[in-house]
């Protein structure tokens, strides 16, 4: 997958050379390009911001560098595959399932805004040549879009294939899918490590048996009640037959 973020704050983006989807950058399996939105500016300021028409407080970021980028990025007729992603107080919620519908893409262009965001015709030009979506992590406020791209470019990048270990697999991840057994569409319940003993508090015995079956069971247990307890949402959201017997009997 190739992704390529425009902003005014390329260092913003620098997490991403690290960990998980650093790794996977180096392996080829990501092929992440970060632009600086100025590069696309002609006058002497580099200017990229204006007032905003009809008055009111902040500045709004100009059309021209943003479709000049875009164009740039994506020239016309290449846009087969490509996704516009916009983040914005004002999205659709960035979901799991939102993340796993991105992972389907093969280029992803993000357009992360500062100011009070992007002048709507830029949006409404852009949509015109390929799929766009204007995208919100979670309802606070933030500066900027760039920490919204971290977020996707993390959630996004993890589901593709070699991206996460087998032993990390995220087909059990919580938000994810309910599925009949697995955990999917619960949140996680507590972990443990060594030592047995911490600071006079044990681990649950349970987990020391040796009986997977077992200790299956009691994971499950503890992520129903987890879940119940924090997002009592998600609860009533699981497909009914995501639950097996020994759920429903709780
Ligand atoms: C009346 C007048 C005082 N109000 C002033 C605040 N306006 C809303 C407003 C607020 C902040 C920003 C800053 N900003 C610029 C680009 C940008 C992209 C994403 C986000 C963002 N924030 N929260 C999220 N979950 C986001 C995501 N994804 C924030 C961004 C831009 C716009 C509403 C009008």
């Amino acid at each position: 997958m190739r992704i390529d973020i425009v902003t005014i704050f390329p260092e913003y983006l620098a997490p991403l050379d690290v960990s998980l989807i650093g790794k996977a950058a180096a392996a080829g399996i990501l092929d992440i390009r970060v632009h600086e939105l100025r590069t696309w500016t002609h006058d002497r300021h580099n200017t990229v911001d204006d007032s905003p028409c009809g008055g009111g407080p902040g500045m709004v970021m100009k059309p021209e560098p943003w479709w000049e980028a875009l164009t740039g990025l994506v020239p016309p007729g290449t846009e087969a595959g490509t996704r516009l992603i916009v983040p914005t107080p004002s999205g659709r919620p960035f979901t799991q399932r939102v993340a796993e519908d991105l992972a389907t893409a093969s280029h992803l262009v993000f357009a992360p805004a500062r100011y009070e965001g992007i002048d709507r015709r830029f949006v409404e030009a852009a949509a015109e040549r390929m799929p766009v979506e204007e995208l919100s992590i979670g309802d606070y406020v933030l500066a900027g879009g760039e920490v919204a791209v971290l977020v996707m470019v993390e959630a996004v990048g993890r589901l593709l294939p070699g991206v996460l270990g087998n032993a990390e697999s995220a087909k059990d991840d919580s938000f994810g899918h309910a599925s009949e057994g697995g955990m999917a569409g619960l949140l996680e319940g507590p972990v443990y490590t060594k030592p047995a003993t911490w600071d006079g508090r044990e681990v649950p015995p349970v987990l020391l048996s040796g009986n997977h079956a077992v200790i299956a069971r009691w994971r499950r247990d503890e992520a129903l009640r987890r879940t119940a307890a924090m997002r009592p949402d998600l609860i009533e959201g699981l497909d009914p037959d995501a639950l097996d017997k020994k759920d429903r009997a709780r």
